[in-house]
């Protein structure tokens, strides 16, 4: 007996004045399954989640829910109907609590509070206001938030993105759960080790269409980069670039000398060094205190205590553009944190060369605008609604972040979490990016959650842990298990159960 799908959508159209985001596509979900949705930015995923969740309305096609023809008006029309969205930006209302956050959205609290915990988050205090809460913290509470009302159908648009391995841990293994009890999640990832690992089958769009449906079995990982990609796969298939070894020897100096450097009870007593040349790498589970090291380090927050010297000359950043000034450029994780949503994506990117400008005189235009090109370029961003920044996919909002400091050229790059959001085929794009920075003699420090882009980019990694770097590990040394148990705050060597991911990341894995 076949089993008769619980959602079931075709045929679905969605045009923004002259941009398509969606030509024609279809998603079929059975019940208890985890099924990918998968596609390059600016497919159309989000848009997709978005009609079927009832946040906007399509132009066209038909939705089933169960086998009966539904049109999902609003979202409430979504939750009746058993379907509810996580979306790609966190979803609670920066200046109210968490409480009143709850109460808004009609949420079961102590269910609610039951997930978080669930979840690897114990000590919530619900009277905490949305601001003051990570990002990464903040996705938890949107998921949570859509557990509690115990969803058919869990639509998650790139919930792992910005968590880092410990909460993406959790999160996985309970979405496993869903699907083992018979509740079905569209999940929607760049990471293919998460796919592989969860998913029972993937729908594929290109361009706003539905290319194709697979089930997810060894080896399939090529098929769909083929399948999303289409005609540009040769050009952005590029080889992983290696990792060259930490380069300028004439020069000994550090570009950064960071020592003892606190940040109130969050970074106790880091030191490292960054030279011209390297991609070091950071590691770090979350809240260990790499947002207050890179928010020192880009001139956003002051230390408390410690020392940061520039090309050998200790500095005090008061403000980011101090750290701007010492040609510090900061790739922040959060995008809207970085963008002016408003304005075009040729403003965005220019903005260092307008705030640099120190006298009145002409801009020179021409200059700015093939640099700017150039950028858009390079990392491939789609600027068919380039008007305003906050029409762009997530994926290539982040481009825009990213091509602001290529554009700028600064000489330190710090990256927080870049390549979140990003398709594989521009993710190796900016692997090589970085390589090609560090082989100009720049330097980069970069963040990452995603434990396999180390072996991809970096020369070293730093492993934060409590605030303070337990190890430094030479890239030959940095396998995934290894940074695993470091971040854990486990000395080499030693064994940890540290759960589905730890599985997944010494599993073998087609590797895109
Ligand atoms: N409000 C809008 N106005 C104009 N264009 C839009 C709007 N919303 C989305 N688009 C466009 O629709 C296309 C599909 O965007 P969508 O966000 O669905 O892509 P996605 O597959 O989720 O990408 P990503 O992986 O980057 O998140 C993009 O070209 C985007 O610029």
């Amino acid at each position: 007996m076949t089993t008769s799908p619980l959602l079931d959508a075709t045929g679905v159209v969605k045009t923004y004045g002259a941009v398509v985001a969606l030509r024609n596509a279809s998603l079929s979900v059975l019940p208890g399954e985890v099924h990918a949705l998968m596609g390059a930015n600016g497919a159309g995923k989000s848009t997709l989640v978005k009609i079927l969740t009832g946040a906007i309305r399509a132009d066209a096609g038909h939705i089933l829910i169960r086998g009966e023809a539904r049109d999902v008006r609003s979202p409430a029309d979504a939750r009746r109907a058993g379907l509810l969205p996580v979306y790609q930006e966190p979803s609670l209302i920066p200046d109210l609590d968490v409480a009143s956050n709850l109460r808004l959205t009609d949420t079961p609290v102590e269910p609610f509070r039951a997930w978080v915990r669930e979840l690897g988050i114990p000590d919530l205090d619900i009277r905490d206001t949305a601001r003051d809460i990570p990002l990464a913290v903040l996705r938890v509470l949107d998921l949570a938030r859509a557990l509690a009302v115990e969803p058919d159908v869990l639509l998650l648009d790139e919930m792992t993105a910005a968590l880092p391995a410990n909460l993406a841990e959790k999160v996985l293994e309970v979405i496993r759960r869903q699907g083992d009890s018979g509740r079905s999640v569209i999940f929607i990832s760049h990471r293919f080790v998460e796919i592989s690992a969860l998913c029972d089958r993937a729908t594929v769009l290109r361009d706003g269409e539905t290319v194709g449906v697979v089930d997810i079995e060894p080896g399939v990982e090529e098929r769909i980069v083929e399948m999303m990609l289409g005609a540009k796969v040769e050009k952005t298939r590029v080889a992983a670039c290696q990792a060259s070894q930490a380069a300028s020897p004439g020069d000994s100096r550090p570009r950064l000398g960071v020592a003892n450097l606190r940040v109130g009870s969050k970074l106790n007593d880091v030191s490292f060094d960054l030279v011209n040349g390297e991609v070091a790498g950071v590691i770090a589970l979350e809240g260990q205190g790499q947002d207050e090291l890179f928010a020192a380090l880009a001139g956003s927050i002051r230390p408390s205590g410690g020392t940061i010297e520039v090309d050998g000359k200790p500095v005090k950043f008061a403000h980011p553009a101090d750290a701007i000034r010492a040609g510090i450029a900061y790739v922040p994780g959060d995008r809207t944190e970085a963008l002016t949503m408003q304005r075009s994506v040729r403003e965005n990117i220019a903005l260092p060369f307008s705030a640099a400008l120190r006298n009145w005189g002409p801009i020179n235009m021409a200059q700015e605008r093939s640099t700017v090109v150039s950028a858009i370029e390079r990392l491939q961003i789609d600027t068919r609604a380039q008007r305003e920044v906050q029409r762009l996919s997530g994926g290539n909002q982040q481009k825009v972040t990213i091509a602001r400091w290529i554009a700028a050229e600064a000489q330190t790059i710090l990256c927080f979490d870049p390549t979140r959001g990003i398709d594989v085929g521009t993710k190796q794009e900016i692997y090589k990016l970085l390589r090609e920075l560090a082989d100009q003699g720049k330097s980069v420090l970069f963040y990452t959650s995603e434990l396999e882009e180390v072996q991809r980019v970096c020369d070293r990694v730093i492993v934060i842990f409590g605030g303070r770097v337990v190890d430094v590990f030479p890239v030959e040394l940095a396998d995934e298990p290894a940074l695993m148990r470091a971040a854990y705050g486990l000395p080499r060597g030693a064994k940890a159960d540290v759960g589905i991911l730890a599985d997944i990341h010494s599993s073998p894995v087609a590797k895109p």
